[in-house]
């Protein structure tokens, strides 16, 4: 796999910071939403980007770890999501069309067949292993999902996206990611497993101790960034990395969602460092170890909502704010246009 990234363009980073110099407005003074635009500028290498033109993707996939109780919801809700996001009824339906962004449903992973549904099929296997006791999948299988992201990449580039974004379905999947995170950053699981779907004090403390088993199963191994996945992943995560992989190998930005998304960032940095240039955070999400996850990827999240949903419905709540960083830095009118006196040098 080809793991050198290209850099993000640093003259029309330059130029858009100039621009934004000379607008009408006290230097500084729309803070976040200059540097969204100027970051937008170096991805595109153009000093005023194109409009926002978003594309989200849902990736779905089952869980073997679900049977050590770690979740609030049965395994089955992954698929009966799924029917309902190709129904057009999950808070990502609501959140791409209030948003006008393309929406994708993948199943990557899911337990039960879907072969019915208006959706992407490209089902790596029915669902991973119990990465407590084993590998949660193999090499090749995560080389497939990966493949299965980039693929979708690809398709939502082709259509004029600019900027992707990446979602997440599958139950019991805030465990693989605090067990990627926690060996990706090497914060404890008590300061990163969280509550997920919402699990009693008991169960919080019985998922420490799966995380933990997992961690302790690979412990001293040394593994790059496919084996993590292997060990400690699941279809969907993989799939999302290599989603991410893709958009920056074509020079393509992604804006990371919640703890999944940030599991799956982590892990595609860890295969191509270069990742982390084109990645920006969307939101905080309640889950205990989202911050210390965004922070060990040196990402500031935009907003705090207190959401802990998954699906990119945090980054897709977003979109309407680069949206409007975008118009800023192309609408506004320049001191010089508007005959707007600028302070003195
Ligand atoms: C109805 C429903 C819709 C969801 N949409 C996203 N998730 C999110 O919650 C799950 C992760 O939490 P845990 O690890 O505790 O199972 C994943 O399916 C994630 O996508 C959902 C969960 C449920 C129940
Ligand atoms: O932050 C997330 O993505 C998240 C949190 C809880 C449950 N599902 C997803």
């Amino acid at each position: 796999m080809n793991t050198t990234l290209p850099h993000p363009d640093s003259v029309a980073l330059d130029a858009a910071l100039a621009r934004q110099a000379i607008l009408t407005k006290p230097t500084g003074s729309l803070g976040r939403l200059e540097d969204i635009a100027c970051r937008f500028a170096a991805w595109q290498g153009r000093t005023v980007p194109a409009p926002l033109s978003p594309a989200i993707a849902v990736f779905a996939a089952d869980h073997g770890v679900c049977e050590e109780g770690v979740s609030a919801y049965p395994s089955v809700v992954t698929g009966e999501m799924v029917k309902n996001f190709a129904a057009g009824g999950a808070a990502i339906n609501v959140l791409a069309k209030g948003t006008g962004a393309r929406l994708e449903v993948v199943d990557v992973g899911v337990a039960v067949d879907l072969s019915q549904l208006p959706i992407v099929h490209a089902k790596v296997r029915a669902g991973s292993r119990n990465l407590a006791r084993e590998a949660a999948l193999t090499r090749a299988e995560v080389e497939a999902a990966l493949e299965v992201g980039a693929a979708a990449a690809r398709r939502a580039i082709a259509d004029g996206a600019n900027l992707l974004v990446a979602g997440d379905m599958g139950i019991g999947n805030t465990t693989p990611s605090a067990a990627l995170i926690c060996r990706l950053t090497a914060y404890s699981p008590d300061v990163i497993v969280g509550r997920g779907t919402g699990v009693d004090d008991a169960t919080l403390q019985l998922k420490q101790q799966v995380v933990g088993l997992a961690l302790n199963r690979v412990a001293g191994r040394q593994l790059d960034g496919i084996d993590t996945l292997a060990e400690l992943g699941g279809l969907e995560i993989a799939a999302i990395a290599g989603f991410y992989l893709e958009g920056a190998r074509q020079r393509v930005p992604s804006l990371v969602d919640g703890f999944i998304a940030c599991a799956a960032a982590l892990a595609g940095v860890a295969i191509a460092p270069g990742l982390r240039d084109w990645l920006l955070a969307s939101h905080r999400s309640q889950e205990n170890g989202h911050g210390l996850a965004l922070t060990a990827l040196q990402l500031e999240p935009l907003v705090d909502l207190g959401l802990r949903l998954g699906e990119g419905s945090g980054a897709a709540a977003c979109l309407p704010l680069l949206r409007l960083a975008l118009e800023l830095h192309a609408g506004m009118a320049t001191f010089a246009e508007a005959g707007v006196s600028d302070k003195p040098a």
